[in-house]
């Protein structure tokens, strides 16, 4: 039986990818820059089997079956990777010939799907991955998330872990618009994140389009690509490697804000962020202004960052997080139990509370569930292989779980 499983991981830009030069290849207008988060808490799972009795590729995502379209975003990965298989098969004869096969796809979110919460990225690395595990392909992960891009363009970025810089590239080819490893998870092992889930429901103008509609009305989003964010790259990148998280946070907070900026200069103007996103804003603020202060230690202890829709992504040392959950839980008090993933809390569970000299007035208390839930990770590796034990296909090449 040829098959093979594997999990990718989701990833949060810090300077974000908006904007595209070549719509068919996904070949972005400026480079970006994210953290791998850690597939421990949030993970596609794909499994792909190929077999000379499949009579089409198919593909089932979260146990449904989805329409793989003839020139779709799918049908270009599965084309490449049956094309790098079919390379290998030309100089190895004994290899067999897995890309004159169809494929069978089944993958899985542990988290919700099309929410804001990266889903196309990890989703996109998993196939990749899988694939390449299927047709036991050497390339390596820079050589892969060029076809994972052509997928997602943020799906590239998930095929490394720690630190990942996609290079925008200048050839009209592609060939240069991949992902890089600027440093891996074990060197900053430190940098956690916590996920404020806003809304899990759909977004109203997804990435693709609204990107399209900022490169076609917004000025801004010029500006922003010639004159702010190659320097961004540069000085984020060395903030990273010098572990300096202060200046990785003044970074993070100031290009998700110029992200919502040029989305708000787009005609019409796109709208990602809520009052309830708005207010964490002003939280972490807070609690940096607080931070900065000479007898704090004259730092910023965390950043938010915001993708295309209203959940935030707060990005802090493992020291600062309790600190902050109980900030987020007083403003915005829990519904749901969080789980507690690295034990912060006892069994008593988390309690509100705020840091000395914080001042409560920059932000009400909002109704509970206004955050319905909060997600604790950290920065992780990359694509992992699994053993058939893990596999989400059944021996028959069906999914073994199918949405009831
Ligand atoms: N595990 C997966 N395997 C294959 N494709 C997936 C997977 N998960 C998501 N996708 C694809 O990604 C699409 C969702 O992408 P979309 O950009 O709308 O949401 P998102 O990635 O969760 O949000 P965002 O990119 O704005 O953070 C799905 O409809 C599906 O086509
Ligand atoms: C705001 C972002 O999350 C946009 C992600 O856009 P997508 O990668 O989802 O877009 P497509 O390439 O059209 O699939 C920023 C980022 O991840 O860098």
């Amino acid at each position: 039986m040829f098959t093979a499983t594997t999990t990718a991981p989701v990833n949060i830009a810090c300077i974000k990818y908006w904007g595209k030069r070549d719509t068919k290849l996904i070949l972005p207008t400026n480079s970006s820059l994210s953290v791998t988060l850690d597939q421990d808490h949030l993970r596609s799972t794909t499994t792909s089997r190929a077999d000379p009795t499949f009579t089409k590729d198919r593909l089932w995502l979260n146990g449904v079956e989805e329409e793989i379209k003839p020139v779709g975003r799918m049908a270009t990965c599965i084309a490449e990777m049956k094309r790098l298989r079919k390379e290998l098969v030309e100089k190895d004869s004994s290899a067999p010939p897995l890309s004159t096969y169809f494929v069978h796809i089944a993958s899985f979110n542990n988290f919700p799907t099309a929410a804001g919460l990266a889903s196309s990225a990890s989703g996109f690395a998993a196939l990749t991955a899988s694939l390449a595990a299927l047709y036991e392909l050497p390339s390596a992960p820079t050589e892969l998330s060029l076809i994972a891009r052509q997928g997602s363009g943020s799906a590239c970025r998930s095929l490394l872990g720690g630190f990942v810089a996609w290079n925008a590239g200048t050839l009209d080819s592609g060939l240069d618009s991949h992902a890089v490893q600027i440093a891996p998870e074990t060197h900053w092992p430190d940098i956690h994140a916590l996920i404020c889930v806003v809304s899990d429901t759909k977004k109203g103008t997804s990435s693709t389009s609204g990107m399209q509609r900022t490169v076609e009305t917004s000025p801004l989003l010029q500006h922003r690509i010639k004159h702010v964010v190659p320097q961004r790259m540069q000085d984020i990148s060395a903030a990273i490697l010098a572990k300096d998280f202060d200046r990785f946070a003044e970074i993070t907070m100031a290009d998700s804000n110029q992200f919502h900026a040029v989305c708000l200069d787009t005609s019409p103007p796109i709208f990602y962020m809520n009052d309830v996103s708005r207010a964490i804003i002003a939280v972490i603020e807070e609690y940096n202004r607080v931070g900065l202060l000479p007898e704090n230690g004259g730092k910023r202890k965390a950043a938010y960052t915001y993708d295309a829709g209203p959940n935030a992504v707060i990005y802090a040392p493992a020291a600062h997080i309790k600190e902050i959950i109980s900030m987020i839980v007083h403003f915005f008090p829990q519904q749901e139990t969080f789980n507690d993933p690295f034990g912060l809390f006892g069994a008593a569970g988390v309690t509100a509370a705020l840091a000395p000299g914080f001042n409560a007035n920059v932000a009400k208390t909002w109704e509970a569930g206004s955050v319905k839930s909060l997600i604790h990770t950290k920065v992780g590796d990359g694509p992992r292989r699994l053993g058939q034990e893990h596999s989400v296909l059944g021996d028959d090449g069906f999914p073994k779980y199918l949405k009831q």
